[in-house]
């Protein structure tokens, strides 16, 4: 065996400079940072990479691994086991490291080829074809039947039925004398639920500032005063957080943010540069001091001065920077905040060199309060919560830890301490301040053994776009490097990864003193190769990056969304009112009043999020979407009139014979027509819920007999890693983490949409009423809308619906997917910052049951009645799914979730103040014995399209 420290090449350059420990001058200075660069970068900047070009990137490293001559289809082969025992070093959350995990590694080998070559035959058979992703396959038409509604009010009148609309509010000054069409109305509703500078405040609302001082920590005083929303925040423990940026580029690039949202256009760069700019110029302008009495100008005056010359000159901006004139919708709250901000920067610009701002930062309960002390039972007791039993190994997370805690509730008992967690990986972010494209790498250390002992591996993680990012887990120690696209060989940097550094940068001025830097920018801008729109796109990253330092000072947490942002979970504001059923007390959860008709109008518009205070709350849902305890014969794919409202109550009706609020004598509710689910927490840090028998016995069969293939449908393929693969959206290079890491997963999947079949049809309804959102968002939305150009077979989740397909997961003895996170991390230039924040992972197999000739018998059926031998047909073992980072104060190996058939479990791979939740990693662990089936539902915030 290699001894570890070969696995990490020497340390590059610039490891130590690139991340948090940049001043503001030095922000200041990187404002006119460019690079040279004789290509014109901003020709084809949207046009994103096609699929065909990721695959032939995806596949580049099997050059790396040549030297034999082999056949085209070996040596891809060997370059897919190199990138799989490379990813899997990568990604492995092998408790043991890597000493055991090459040690596995060398003793597999021969395993290893040969069901890599099974694979490698079977999949090059398919459709996709070697190197092709496993990205969701187009949707089958089905939607709201909209023929009757003219195609400009379609988008309009779906919003409304879906409670997104809004449009005729009276905070908006329509200043355009009604000139407004309706899809302008729309683009700017949707703009306003999702504009990316809501939640900051530079000036205190006159309302709030009343009532309470900018740094009180105070909820309320977030509010601007057009919207009551943050009520809503009750409960979600978030705090203001201030904010601090320097002058240059924070207020440009905020400035570009504000009027974008106000002109309801997508993203910064879409407001033309010039014209915005030339505000700032005329706010420079304004003298200091005033020309009659020699008085210093007063910040009133400063004010009102500069509402002046937005009036003067916002018309002209607007109208000029948009393609039409009727999207001019400047709203009165908005003015207001971009007035203020206009306020700071003139005043800033006297006397001082930062922006001052207020937002919402998510301040994580202490450890203690994860349990309660009504669940506190005497130590003879070994159940201790509603949620725990014999059956999940939840229980084991539980009991104990209870035994410890005392104090009050929500009373932080600061003697409580979290357990230290054993594993030490996290998400990484490398950002890309080049004009140029890069392709990062990971240097993967030595292979252990086999043909390539010794080899040094470099795995491509993807192509880094400029002014782009891209995310990745790693472990401290890991290095990574990046070079030019078309030269894998120059190294332009190179990175050791340490916790402390999450976020990484490629800047290729930063080596550079500040002068020499606004030479170089000011040089390239007077030779044309820097543009206004790639200093924007680099600024917003700095802006991120300063706020990210605030964010990491406020929470201890890594920045990995991009500021400014939407605060996603202000849809989950309407959790408000849902959160009625949540139990507070042990003797509430008798309460039947927890379970609310999820008809009930406190539908959330999306984003909802269950509470999790502590281990072992409960959440009651009541759906009538009920379970099937038979089959209907002929099942046939939906299609759009199928969910026309009449045909759909038909349906409904019909499947009623199938289906029962029960199954095997076990009734869930008394009323025949609806039925009662409860989630229970399981980890509060990361918020993870779990909700028994969400599945019937035989809607369990019918996924495994679409998994399997028994039902056909459902092609099986090898699994690829991270949603990347599957959002190729055109305009998000973000989400382009290629196929080379893939490998850490090793089980085969499949696809299947809800129109695809009824059953599946029902579980998604059943879905959307445990996370308590709207089913008709989870439908396809957009092909109603032929404006939109969805290509040959582009499927963009978050852009059509806000829910993907149900991916069907099959694992075997030995294979795993190791600790990674669900989510992705889109484009800085996304307005609306869509991110995959639920995951619903529905288990089909569970520990101990068998799969015998394609069917499941259920452990407990198999030791009632012998006639199986349970020594023949090896039962599942192991294939928990691991959430290795989960905060309690007694578990340092995080929560094991132990797979249960019918079981659904439901994790938010988002923090409510809408970072992403770094703790939301989580593994398959290795399956022992028997077969692992489980299917995975992916739901996104917002929808965007
Ligand atoms: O198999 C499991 O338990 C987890 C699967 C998973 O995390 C995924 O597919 O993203
Ligand atoms: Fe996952």
């Amino acid at each position: 065996m290699e001894d570890d420290d070969d696995v990490h090449p020497s340390e590059g350059p610039g490891t130590s400079d690139e991340s948090y420990d940049c001043d503001e001058g030095d922000e200041y200075d990187d404002y006119y940072d460019g690079e040279c660069d004789d290509d014109d970068h901003d020709e084809g900047y949207d046009e994103g990479d096609d699929g065909d070009r990721r695959v032939a990137r995806a596949t580049t490293p099997s050059t790396k691994y040549g030297g034999v001559v082999v056949g085209e289809a070996r040596q891809h082969l060997f370059a897919m086991i190199f990138a799989m025992i490379a990813a899997a070093y990568a990604h492995s959350s092998l408790r043991g490291g890597y000493a055991t995990w090459r040690e596995e590694l060398s003793r597999d080998w021969t395993s290893l080829t040969t069901s890599l070559a099974s694979r490698s035959s079977s999949r090059s058979s398919s459709k996709a074809g070697v190197g092709g992703y496993a990205r969701t396959p187009p949707s089958p038409y089905a939607a709201p039947s909209m023929d009757a509604i003219p195609v400009a009010d379609r988008r309009l009148v779906l919003e409304r039925a879906l409670g997104v609309g809004g449009v005729d509010d009276d905070d908006h000054d329509h200043d355009d004398g009604g000139r407004r069409a309706t899809t302008a109305a729309t683009t700017a509703t949707r703009g306003e639920d999702f504009r990316r500078t809501r939640g900051l405040i530079f000036c205190a609302t006159p309302a709030s500032s009343s009532s309470s001082s900018s740094s009180s920590g105070s909820i309320g005083m977030m509010a601007d005063d057009d919207n009551d929303y943050h009520d809503d925040f009750d409960g979600l423990h978030l705090t203001s957080m201030e904010f601090v940026l320097p002058r240059d580029p924070g207020v440009r690039v905020l400035h570009r943010h504000y009027l974008a949202d106000e002109l309801g256009v997508d993203s910064i760069v879409d407001v033309d540069g010039a014209t915005s700019d030339g505000i700032l110029e005329e706010i420079d302008d304004i003298p200091i001091v005033d020309d009659d009495n020699d008085d210093r100008i007063d910040d009133d005056e400063l004010l009102e001065r500069i509402g002046s010359i937005i009036d003067s000159r916002l018309p002209s901006m607007i109208s000029s920077s948009s393609s039409s004139s009727s999207r001019y919708r400047y709203s009165r709250a908005g003015r207001r905040q971009h007035l203020c901000l206009l306020r700071q920067y003139a005043l800033s610009g006297r006397s001082g060199r930062s922006i001052r701002g207020t937002t919402m930062a998510y301040d994580r309960p202490h450890v203690s309060t994860y349990y309660r002390v009504d669940d506190v039972r005497p130590s003879s007791s070994s159940s201790s919560s509603s949620s725990s039993s014999s059956s999940s190994s939840s229980s084991k997370d539980h009991d104990g830890g209870l035994a410890v805690i005392s104090g009050r509730v929500g009373q932080p008992n600061h003697k409580v301490l979290p357990a230290s967690l054993s594993f030490t990986g996290f998400a990484a972010k490398f950002i890309n301040l080049s004009v140029n494209d890069v392709d990062l790498y990971w240097d993967g250390g030595r292979v252990p053994s086999g043909p390539k002992a010794g080899e040094i591996l470099t795995v491509l993680v993807g192509t880094v776009r400029s002014m782009e990012s891209i995310g990745t887990s790693t472990f401290p120690g890991h290095s990574f490097h990046v070079t030019p696209t078309y030269d894998a060989d120059h190294v332009l940097q190179r990175w050791t990864i340490t916790g402390d550094e999450p976020i990484l940068y490629h800047d290729p001025l930063s080596d550079m003193s500040a002068v020499e830097r606004i030479r170089e920018i000011d040089r390239l801008t007077r030779e044309g190769k820097w543009t206004e729109r790639r200093r924007f796109e680099r600024d917003a990253w700095l802006v991120d990056r300063s706020f990210g330092r605030d964010y990491l000072v406020k929470t201890g947490r890594a920045w990995l969304a991009n500021f400014p942002q939407p605060y996603h979970s202000r849809q989950g504001g309407e959790m408000g009112r849902a959160v009625v059923s949540t139990t507070t007390t042990a003797s509430d959860r008798a309460d039947d009043d927890r379970y609310y008709p999820s008809e009930a109008g406190a539908k959330a518009r999306g984003g909802h999020m269950w509470p999790a205070e502590y281990i072992g709350q409960t959440h009651g849902v009541v759906t009538s979407n009920l379970y099937y305890t038979s089959l209907p014969e002929g099942l046939g794919r939906l299609t759009r009139d199928d969910y026309h409202p009449v045909v759909e109550e038909e349906r409904f009706m019909e499947m009623r014979k199938f289906q029962s609020s029960g199954f095997k004598g076990k009734k869930v509710d008394n009323d025949d027509s609806t039925m009662k689910l409860t989630l229970s927490v399981l980890s509060c840090a990361p918020r993870v819920l779990e909700a028994k028998d969400f599945l019937s016995p035989v809607e369990v069969q019918h996924l495994i007999d679409l998994a399997s293939g028994a039902k056909g449908g459902v092609i099986m393929k090898r699994s690829k890693v991270s949603a990347s693969n599957i959002n190729d959206d055109e305009n998000d290079s973000s989400r382009k983490v290629t196929g080379s890491k893939a490998d850490a997963r090793s089980s085969t999947g499949g696809w299947i949409h809800r129109e695809e079949d009824v059953i599946v049809d029902t579980i998604f309804r059943r879905i959307a009423d445990l996370l308590n959102i709207d089913e008709r968002r989870m439908r396809d939305l957009v092909q109603d809308f032929p404006e939109v150009d969805l290509g040959e077979d582009e499927w963009h989740p978050t852009h059509d619906r806000i829910v993907e397909a149900m991916q069907l997961l099959r694992y075997e003895p030995g294979e795993v997917y190791a600790p990674h996170h669900d989510f992705t991390y889109p484009s800085n230039k996304n307005r609306y910052q869509p991110k995959r924040y639920a995951t619903v992972l529905l288990y089909l197999t569970g520990e101990g049951d068998v799969i015998e000739n394609g069917v499941l018998r259920r452990s407990a059926s198999l030791s009632k009645n012998g006639n199986i031998d349970a020594r023949k047909e090896a039962g599942l073992q192991g294939g928990g799914t691991l959430f290795p980072r989960a905060i309690t104060a007694n578990h340092h190996d995080g929560i094991n979730v132990v797979p249960q058939s019918g079981n659904a479990i439901v994790f938010y791979n988002v923090l409510p103040d809408g970072n992403m939740d770094d703790l939301s990693q989580h593994s398959g662990e290795k399956v022992e014995e028997g077969v692992k089936y489980v299917a995975n539902v992916w739901v996104w915030d917002p929808i965007v399209n």
